[in-house]
């Protein structure tokens, strides 16, 4: 997809006319290899023929506006309100983030007043806004050892007038919304109706998920945790078909529509056979097919191991309607149905297997950050809170090739980050597993 600058244009709510509390440090930094100086931009692309088929001058090709504190500020913390909400599939670090977004805005914005509103979306409708939690330094302090989010989380539409309404009745300036591409759909809805009323509230978003599927972001908080958790597993079932006369083990591992915790899990441990994911159809039946693939890998090394993404290989089973209460579609499970066809089939042909099938889902994801994660956590919450305060609405903040920036929300729900069948990644997990590009196809 090719952008422009106009595409990467940041909207802020005015001019900021506030001393920042970092003024003074800022005054004599300039970009360097560590730091992009505010007025400095950070590139969308990294590759010399991309940048050049551009044909622009550099400052004409698309780029990001850098995050991190401004000298100068939107709103008057002495009088800012600030809410946060989680919303969406829980994630590792998102009490991190929280906490760290609560630390940066009263130890150093000495913001006085921050709420979190309960059960994601749900707490900002008409039934349950009174239901707010106080976020005081006290109340954060050692939130980030646990797993989840204090402020609780939920699926399911909820009127963004209503919503409003209740950002007007808690005075609320800045709303953090910490949430996957749903929930920045429903930030979004949130900016149009402020838009609509003319409302000074700030809205920004800092993307949350597990399945590393928002784009434009390096890899999203929490994911490392995942799949690190993940290998767990797939060890487990490792060990177990090693000790097995034909020991097959199968792992499914979460990613509705992106098999990144998969691959990354697979390449972590090294000892997956065969990893499916939802961007590589593959097919069972024939000499090609998965089938006999496994089958033959069974009988030359004695085990086999599969690591197979939850979206992974829909269209073999049979289509559902289903949608969960945000609207995204229920899949079928790829899991039990591979584990039943790998068992028909080596029974068949008079291998009798010992099948181990472990569908870890929620225990991947419910753990707290681990360190690596924490540190990306508190760093997203300083950039979050120097985005709100200096105006930044419908924003994210992400990490993008190692440098902290401002992306549109618009451009986070834009499209998928999906794995790329001709990528390098895909490749190195061919190159990992040894199994063929095309497996049945
Ligand atoms: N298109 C949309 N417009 C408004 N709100 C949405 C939209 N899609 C999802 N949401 C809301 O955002 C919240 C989180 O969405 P969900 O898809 O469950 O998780 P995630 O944010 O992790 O993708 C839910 O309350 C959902 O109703
Ligand atoms: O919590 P639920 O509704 O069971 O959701 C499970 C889904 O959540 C996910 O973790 C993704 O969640 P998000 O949509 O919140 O990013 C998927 O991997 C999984 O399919
Ligand atoms: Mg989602």
């Amino acid at each position: 997809m090719s952008l422009t600058l106009d595409d990467l244009r940041v909207r802020t709510l005015g001019d900021c006319e506030y001393d920042s509390p970092f003024a003074e440090m800022l005054s004599t930094k300039r970009t360097s290899p560590h730091y992009v100086a505010e007025d400095d931009r950070v590139l969308v692309d990294d590759t010399v023929s991309v940048l050049l088929s551009h044909g622009v001058p550099i400052d004409r090709v698309p780029s990001f506006e850098t995050a991190g504190p401004r000298k100068k500020i939107y709103f008057d913390p002495a009088r800012t309100t600030v809410g946060i909400v989680t919303c969406g599939g829980l994630c590792p670090g998102l009490n991190d983030v929280i906490r760290g977004i609560v630390q940066e805005l009263t130890e150093h914005y000495h913001v006085k007043r921050i709420l979190g509103f309960r059960n994601g979306y749900q707490g900002l409708s008409k039934d349950s806004r009174h239901t707010t939690m106080e976020l005081s330094l006290d109340r954060v302090r050692d939130i980030n050892n646990a797993g989840g989010t204090i402020l609780g989380s939920s699926r399911g539409a909820q009127d963004p007038e209503e919503m409003v309404d209740t950002l007007l009745i808690h005075e609320i300036d800045v709303l953090f919304v910490i949430g996957g591409d749903g929930s920045m759909r429903g930030a979004t809805a949130l900016t149009e109706v402020i838009d609509a009323r003319k409302l000074d509230i700030a809205v920004v978003g800092v993307p949350k998920t597990i399945d590393n599927d928002l784009p434009y972001t390096d890899q999203s908080f929490g994911f490392q945790t995942a799949f690190a958790r993940a290998t767990d597993f797939i060890q487990s079932v490792f060990i177990e078909s090693q000790a097995a006369e034909n020991g097959v083990g199968i792992v499914k591992l979460m990613g509705r529509h992106s098999g990144f915790i998969a691959c990354y899990a697979a390449l972590s441990v090294n000892d997956a056979d065969f990893v499916l994911i939802p961007e590589v159809p593959f097919g069972l039946e024939g000499d090609d097919g998965l089938l006999c693939r496994v089958e033959r890998h069974l009988r030359e090394h004695g085990q086999v191991v599969l690591v197979v993404a939850e979206g992974a290989g829909q269209h073999l089973l049979e289509a559902s309607e289903t949608k969960d209460k945000s609207g995204n579609a229920k899949l079928g499970d790829i899991g039990l149905f591979l584990k039943e066809r790998i068992t028909t089939k080596l029974s068949e042909v008079g291998l009798e297997p010992t099948v181990r099938y472990l569908d870890p889902s929620y225990a991947i994801r419910s753990v707290p950050a681990n360190a690596y994660d924490s540190v990306y956590c508190v760093r997203l919450a300083h950039a979050a809170v120097h985005a709100g305060m200096a105006g930044r609405t419908q924003t994210v903040v992400v990490r993008w090739r190692r440098r902290f920036v401002h992306v549109p929300m618009a451009l986070i729900t834009g499209h998928r980050n999906e794995i790329d069948p001709d990528g390098d990644l895909w490749m190195s997990v061919l190159e990992a597993t040894g199994q063929p590009a095309n497996i049945g196809r």
